[in-house]
């Protein structure tokens, strides 16, 4: 059986652990002490509620980050130091250079390993195959519902409330969306990291009061010739900010460690 620590108890992190593959279980979850209670009553107390990573007694298999960008800040290192395997969700951390630089730092020197996941959007394989031919330009459009904005900048930007058509209220870098929209924008750092980098991505924002899907389109031109993906996706019923698919990435990294041995590489 692989272990795995979570880190957050959001809609995520449940969507996650309702989906787990068979062969891998929670051991510890990293969480806000209010969550402590309801996690030692879960799985007849087989799972460990903690404040941060180091407090861990034993070796997870898997650290899978599914809470904040915040909370790859405060843990990260301490993670990949010890040597585990960290898979990012919140990626939009990896904006701030100097975090991301002490992170591959920590992942080196620890023998760790920093994973990005795939999250909400698809073709990030073929993105960075074709960076080893070299990039022109990398293009990213996120539209979602008025919910889907809510308790974020947009909120200063446009009336969510009052919104009658589709409406742009960012147009940027990666970087600039995703340390702006740390809960919306993860995607736009995704596509950065695996294509032309984050001050070259440009990036824009709808809200849409005409839709309910999490849409996610993007342009990518280079020596390859050019490609455009266009991903609709249902966002979770108990989070609309976040995309179902993204928490099926974090799923999905999870079977490879029953399914390809990536916890023996
Ligand atoms: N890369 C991608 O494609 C996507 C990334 N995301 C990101 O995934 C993360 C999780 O999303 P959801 O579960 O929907 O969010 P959520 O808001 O439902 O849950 C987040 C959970 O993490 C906990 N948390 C946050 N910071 C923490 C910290 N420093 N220490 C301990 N616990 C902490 C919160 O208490 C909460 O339980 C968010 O950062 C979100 O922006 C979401 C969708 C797509
Ligand atoms: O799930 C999504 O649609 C995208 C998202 O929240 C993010 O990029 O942070």
């Amino acid at each position: 059986m692989k272990k795995i620590m979570m880190i957050g108890f959001g809609a995520m992190a449940h969507e996650v652990m309702a989906r787990l593959p068979q062969g891998v279980s929670v051991g510890w979850i990293v969480a806000r002490p209010h969550h402590h209670q309801a996690i030692s009553q879960l799985c007849d107390g087989q799972l460990i509620p903690l404040t941060h990573p180091d407090e861990c007694q034993g070796q997870p298999d898997l650290v899978l980050e599914c809470a904040s960008q915040k909370a790859v800040n405060e843990y990260g290192e301490s993670v990949l130091n010890r040597g585990w395997k960290l898979a990012l969700i919140s990626t939009g951390a990896l904006a701030d250079a100097g975090l991301f630089y002490r992170l591959r730092q920590a992942a080196l020197q620890g023998k760790g390993e920093l994973i990005i996941l795939s999250g909400a959007v698809a073709g990030m394989d073929g993105l960075s195959a074709a960076r080893e031919g070299g990039l022109d330009n990398v293009t990213y459009i996120s539209r979602k519902s008025p919910a889907s904005w809510r308790g974020s900048p947009a909120e200063q930007r446009v009336d969510l409330d009052n919104i009658a058509q589709a409406t742009t209220f960012f147009e940027g870098s990666a970087r600039e969306a995703a340390s702006s929209f740390p809960a919306n924008a993860n995607v736009a750092a995704t596509i950065a990291l695996m294509g032309i980098g984050m001050d070259k991505t440009r990036v824009q924002m709808i809200v849409d009061p005409d839709t309910q899907k999490n849409t996610h389109k993007i342009h990518v031109a280079g020596r390859f010739g050019e490609f455009d993906i266009e991903l609709n996706g249902q966002p979770l019923a108990t989070n609309p900010k976040t995309s179902t698919l993204a928490a099926l990435s974090a799923v999905q990294i999870c079977r490879r460690l029953v399914s390809d041995g990536l916890a023996d590489e």
